[in-house]
């Protein structure tokens, strides 16, 4: 039987998770796992279910018998297949230790999406792409031509069906028209526990300010550089003996790791936009399956 994801966000209201739990048991569907948060500050309710249509009532029909309970509490609903792949363009500069944790992860199936394209301002990684047989697109970027590599970027982006991009230490600033074309769907590492060290050289930063930790950060990008919704963090302890460069090789895993939670995360749809926060429910039993194992 498939398990399907229903995800909820409306103003808080006494009986909604009633209504849903109701509807979804009138449906012959069975609830394997349930999140919700009801945020008393800015009164926006959050939920998420996993449940099995046990009686094999198609998704469409699910979906189309939801506006009913939708009325009576105005929501933003959305159900979705939990075994659909999610399909995914990642897009790196000279830094590629993201990009190819993130290969690893895909190709023992710890990471269930489709990589349908990998797009780089420099050639470095073409063999590591290549070599697993996902397409690689070098698109350079100038100060001059950043408007056209941005249309080419999204040209690969549009005709692949991408649903996800993921910027894996893409050092490139994107313009505000793709932050808002993509807004909720583009996902960044930055190398530092924001929101300290915005910008380029957080390591360099860091070292000037003297602090006892480094980190990393990972956010939904928006035209404010590096103030998008935060998804994922986390951090590792550096000393007074260590030089920015030392920074760079202590950020390597740190920094994969984060990006990683993050994707997974969005990608199992446990990501929720809180205005410029994000609410992240913790990840069902189970959602790791999909790993093979060795
Ligand atoms: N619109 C946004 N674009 C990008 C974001 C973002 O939050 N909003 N995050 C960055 C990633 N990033 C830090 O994590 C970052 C990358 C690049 C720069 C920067 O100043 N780049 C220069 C060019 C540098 C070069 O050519 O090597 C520039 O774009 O002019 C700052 C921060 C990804 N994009």
């Amino acid at each position: 039987m498939d398990t399907y994801c229903l995800s909820v966000t409306c103003k808080s209201k006494r009986g909604i998770v009633a209504a849903i739990a109701g509807y979804l048991a009138e449906n012959g569907c069975n609830i394997t796992d349930s999140s919700q948060f009801d945020d008393a500050q800015t009164d926006n309710f959050f939920m998420r279910v996993s449940f099995v249509s046990e009686e094999g009532v198609a998704l469409d029909t699910l979906r189309k018998g939801f506006t009913d309970t939708a009325q009576a509490f105005p929501m933003d609903i959305a159900v979705h297949d939990e075994s659909h792949r999610m399909k995914v363009v990642i897009m790196v500069s000279r830094f590629g230790h993201c990009l190819n944790d993130l290969l690893y992860r895909w190709r023992i199936g710890a990471l269930p999406v489709d990589i349908v394209a990998v797009i780089s301002n420099h050639l470095d990684y073409q063999k590591l792409v290549v070599n697993h047989d996902i397409p690689f697109h070098y698109i350079k970027v100038t100060k001059e031509n950043k408007r056209e590599a941005e249309a080419q970027q999204m040209r690969i982006v549009e005709e692949t069906g991408a649903e996800l991009i993921v910027l894996a230490r893409y050092m490139q600033v994107l313009s505000d028209e793709m932050c808002e074309k993509m807004s909720g769907r583009i996902i960044n590492i930055h190398h530092s526990f924001l929101p300290s060290f915005k910008g380029a050289n957080p390591y360099k930063q860091a070292f000037e300010r003297g602090v006892k930790l480094i980190g990393a950060t990972s956010h939904y990008v928006t035209g404010l550089l590096d103030e998008g919704p935060i998804i994922e963090q986390d951090i590792v302890r550096v000393t007074h003996a260590q030089s920015p460069s030392d920074y760079v090789s202590l950020g390597r895993d740190v920094e994969s790791q984060v990006l990683a939670r993050a994707i997974h995360a969005h990608i199992h749809r446990r990501v929720f936009l809180n205005g410029n926060k994000t609410v992240v429910f913790p990840a069902s039993p189970g959602s790791h399956a999909s790993e093979r194992m060795g």
